[in-house]
């Protein structure tokens, strides 16, 4: 079995308890309910011409082992924030040592400390931070059912991911219509040319080609340059894993990535922000 498989597997078990009927109603009412959180869609497009870089927090993984297993999320975040145009937050505990918790902190601490979830500090927090727009969060996780949706929309995340791969094609429609009525952008993430004809299938507008194969722990950014050019043009693209330098970035952006995502790089660097800005290009 694949670490993808295992993890799918175990991801099932540990949501089963929570699992329950959600509607496209209750998460409508909940997306009226709660403040619009920032558009990670707007967001990767904003980059005026540069990479758009999605900033992770990631503690450990089965592939790197620990990364840095102490990091305090909303500190990690604020580290981020001046320079990244979107976050992700790992939020499995078993295989990446992140909770839901620290996508409310990360999302609180965006709001300038506030973790009043029903406040709308998100409409002036990147007013406060000197204009610039507050950045999204995608709740990374192994998606399988809208109550992980619901569960993200409540605590701040802009999107959620959709591992193609890993998901029959009614999950992914149920998973997809729950984010769209809960207010969230979808990240569909491919490894196959076949993955990226069923994303556009499901109507995806962001697609990420995730540079990682799952099965053997390798990285090859020659993965986005085969994938992304295949992409239509009105989607965004997205390269994720493996990127570590400016040279990386700038090789994933030729071949016409938006944006890419990057966690290892990110925790370990001493200067997060300024490794942003040489990934920005
Ligand atoms: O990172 C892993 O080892 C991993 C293993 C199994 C499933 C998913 C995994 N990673 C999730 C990610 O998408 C990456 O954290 C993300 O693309 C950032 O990658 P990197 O910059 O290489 O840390």
């Amino acid at each position: 079995m694949d670490k993808l498989t295992e993890i799918m597997a175990w991801k099932r078990r540990e949501i089963a308890p929570l699992v329950r009927p959600v509607s496209l109603g209750e998460l409508a009412a909940l997306n009226a309910r709660l403040p619009a959180p920032p558009s990670f869609a707007a967001a990767l497009r904003r980059a005026d011409g540069k990479t758009a870089v999605i900033a992770e927090i990631k503690r450990r993984s089965p592939s790197a082992g620990a990364i840095a297993e102490n990091a305090s999320a909303p500190a990690q975040a604020r580290r981020y924030q001046s320079a990244a145009s979107a976050m992700s937050v790992l939020t499995d505990h078993k295989y990446f040592g992140g909770t839901l918790d620290d996508l409310r902190a990360v999302a609180a601490a965006l709001r300038g400390g506030d973790s009043e979830v029903t406040s709308d500090k998100w409409q002036v927090a990147g007013d406060e931070a000197g204009g610039a727009p507050c950045p999204p969060i995608i709740r990374k996780d192994f998606m399988v059912h809208p109550v992980q949706v619901a569960e993200a929309r409540e605590a701040g995340a802009g999107a959620i991911l959709i591992i193609v791969r890993a998901l029959d094609d009614g999950e992914i429609e149920t998973l997809h219509a729950a984010a769209r009525a809960a207010g969230l952008d979808a990240l569909f993430e491919i490894h196959h040319e076949d993955e990226l004809a069923r994303a556009l299938r499901h109507g995806a507008r962001i697609i990420g080609v995730n540079n990682r194969d799952l099965s053997v722990f390798k990285t090859d950014l020659a993965l986005s340059e085969r994938l992304i050019p295949q992409f239509p043009r009105d989607v965004i693209a997205v390269s994720e894993s493996g990127i570590f330098t400016g040279a990386d970035a700038a090789r994933v952006r030729a071949a016409g990535a938006h944006a890419v995502l990057v966690g290892e790089a990110l925790m370990k660097a001493r200067d997060p922000a300024a490794l942003i800005r040489e990934l920005n290009g």
